[in-house]
């Protein structure tokens, strides 16, 4: 795996690792900005709804109990049979209904079991005494169980038999001055009026619901979840908040909440994460201790503030990571993989021998002082070559010059004029001129080194040599052609030049003297024509070199 795919690999990796890691990061930080968000709006909703709540109630509970109050009206209560104390009664209660929020009133009293009652229409202007309450008709339990218990005040929800409606309704108790209860008083809001006004707000993912002390729901927008007659009805049967959630513990951590704040002073807003039809909601309550109810506000969080809104800054979070990863790329390969390929590239260069001086971009930080190592590397095994090269083209000079020389006379030796006959052969051809080969050989020179011993002998060879090479044109050349024979090869010639060099060089061998005794060469010579190899040549003046020979010795014959 390229080192380009393995770092990509790694940054994609990475990048993958922190994207989950933020993708966390930025699910709990938005659910906790929502939750916060949440508890508040809760706190708000909840005050706002009790306030819509308590005003209009509030009023009509302060007229009942004024009702309670009336002196007129106890009095009649005491004697409800007596016409003067029950007209009076009725004028009372017929001032209380055009106050009253409904236009109606009720008034249930304890001596004669009679229900009295009349609506906004003065329906029952002749006729007030409606019915009479009896202890065994369950419709009636309400009065019986509020004198039971003796609760001062009490809000119902529960139909009106007589009417065909159901009525949220405000009882209060009437006693006399000793505290003993001579009936229940009170009026009847039109439920579906009154929740119209508080409840059916249409606000998508709020829904506020008012239980009583025991969980019973007396207000919601939803009338088949109201518990009507709550207090008259055992645990069990009661339709409660428990209804509404999904799971017991949320009902539990419900009913904690309602225990704590009742019990408690404090008059804040209470909240709880519960689950309703499968959703996330934060529950919001509080206690309303002039009713004796608690409000609770559900907020589906998700329909409030989808996490969905929050999509932009996760798609902004997403691009700056692909920026973040193209940026990462585009480093790498300019400032590593770039100057790595070069230096790679330069590398093969000077493995492959070629030195010359490669191209490398100049870089920062380590790259740059990796590619100036480099720089500096190659040039000195570029200029180590080249020294060892010139050490090695001398050196074979050097055993070349060495080859082609003969040790004894300095001069060259038979490989050396093969050599250099070769050439002058092609060079003759090319130019079409002839060139002169003069072959000597010394006279009885077995003699002189039987005679005057080796070294005499080579004596007389070095003489010879010194002959040949003095008595010579600069491009001409002589060669110790082996043992006692000598080439001299004349460049360029003719046939009167070879005749003359020949003879002159006879004569000049022949004044030499070694020990005593006398050096001469016979000489045979030969001039090339057009189409000679090598071969002919020699043939030619090694015969006329015999002919010398047998001639007589210290003689030159040119051959024909
Ligand atoms: N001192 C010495 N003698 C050499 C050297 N090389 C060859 N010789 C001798 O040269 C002699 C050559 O003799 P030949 O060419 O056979 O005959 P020659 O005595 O010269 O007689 P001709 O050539 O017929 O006149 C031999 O005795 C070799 O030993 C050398 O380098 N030094």
């Amino acid at each position: 795996m390229s080192l380009k795919t393995r770092f990509l690999l790694l940054a994609a990796c990475l990048v993958l690792l922190a994207s989950v890691a933020a993708w966390s990061v930025f699910q709990r930080t938005t659910l906790g900005i929502i939750e916060q968000w949440g508890e508040r709006v809760a706190a708000i909703q909840v005050q706002y709804d009790s306030g819509r709540l308590l005003q209009p109630l509030e009023r009509e509970i302060a007229l009942a109990r004024q009702l309670s109050d009336s002196i007129v009206l106890r009095r009649w209560a005491r004697q409800p049979d007596d016409p003067a104390l029950e007209a009076q009664a009725f004028a009372e209660m017929e001032s209380f209904r055009r106050n009253f929020g409904d236009n109606s009133y009720f008034v249930a009293l304890r001596e004669n079991g009679g229900y009295y009652y009349n609506d906004a229409h003065n329906t029952y202007a002749q006729d007030r005494l409606r019915y009479r309450l009896r202890p065994d008709r369950p419709a009636d339990a309400w009065f019986f169980r509020l004198i039971e218990e003796g609760r001062d005040f009490h809000l119902n929800v529960n139909p009106d038999v007589e009417l065909g409606v159901t009525k949220l309704w405000i009882d209060v108790l009437m006693r006399d001055r000793d505290g003993e209860i001579l009936g229940v008083v009170g009026t009847g809001l039109d439920l579906e009026a009154f929740l119209g006004e508080i409840l059916d707000i249409q606000q998508s993912g709020i829904t506020t619901l008012f239980v009583d002390y025991s969980g019973a729901i007396q207000l919601h927008r939803d009338r088949r979840l109201i518990d009507h007659a709550s207090f008259i009805k055992s645990e069990g049967q009661k339709r409660t908040l428990d209804l509404l959630v999904d799971l017991p513990r949320d009902a539990e951590a419900l009913s904690g909440i309602m225990r704590e704040l009742r019990d408690s002073t404090d008059r804040g807003v209470k909240t709880a994460f519960v689950t309703v039809e499968g959703k996330r909601h934060l529950a919001g309550v509080a206690f309303l201790p002039s009713l004796g109810w608690f409000e609770v506000t559900l907020l589906d969080l998700e329909a409030l503030m989808p996490l969905a809104d929050f999509m932009p800054v996760a798609l902004v979070f997403v691009l700056t990571l692909l920026v973040t990863l193209l940026v990462f790329h585009q480093a790498l390969r300019r400032q590593v993989l770039a100057p790595m390929a070069s230096l790679e590239t330069a590398m093969r260069r000077v493995q492959t021998g070629d030195m010359s001086p490669s191209q490398l971009p100049r870089g920062r930080g380590e790259m740059g002082r990796l590619m100036d190592h480099f720089r500096t590397m190659a040039e000195a095994i570029r200029s180590n070559t080249h020294e060892l090269e010139e050490r090695v083209r001398e050196r074979t000079e050097a055993l070349q010059a060495v080859a082609v020389r003969d040790v004894l006379t300095g001069l060259i030796n038979r490989r050396g004029m093969q050599e250099r006959l070769e050439e002058q052969i092609q060079r003759s051809t090319r130019e079409g001129k002839p060139f002169g080969l003069i072959w000597l050989d010394l006279d009885q020179f077995k003699q002189l080194n039987d005679a005057q011993g080796h070294a005499a002998g080579d004596q007389a060879l070095i003489q010879v040599a010194e002959v040949l090479q003095s008595g010579l044109r600069p491009y001409d050349r002589a060669s110790r052609w082996g043992g006692d024979e000598f080439l001299v090869l004349l460049s360029p010639c003719d046939q009167p030049t070879l005749v003359l060099v020949a003879e002159r060089l006879r004569r000049e061998v022949a004044a030499i003297e070694v020990e005593g005794m006398p050096v001469t060469v016979s000489v045979g010579a030969s001039l090339t024509v057009p189409g000679d190899d090598l071969d002919d040549i020699l043939k030619r003046a090694d015969e006329a070199l015999y002919q010398a020979k047998d001639d007589g010795r210290n003689l030159a014959r040119i051959a024909v």
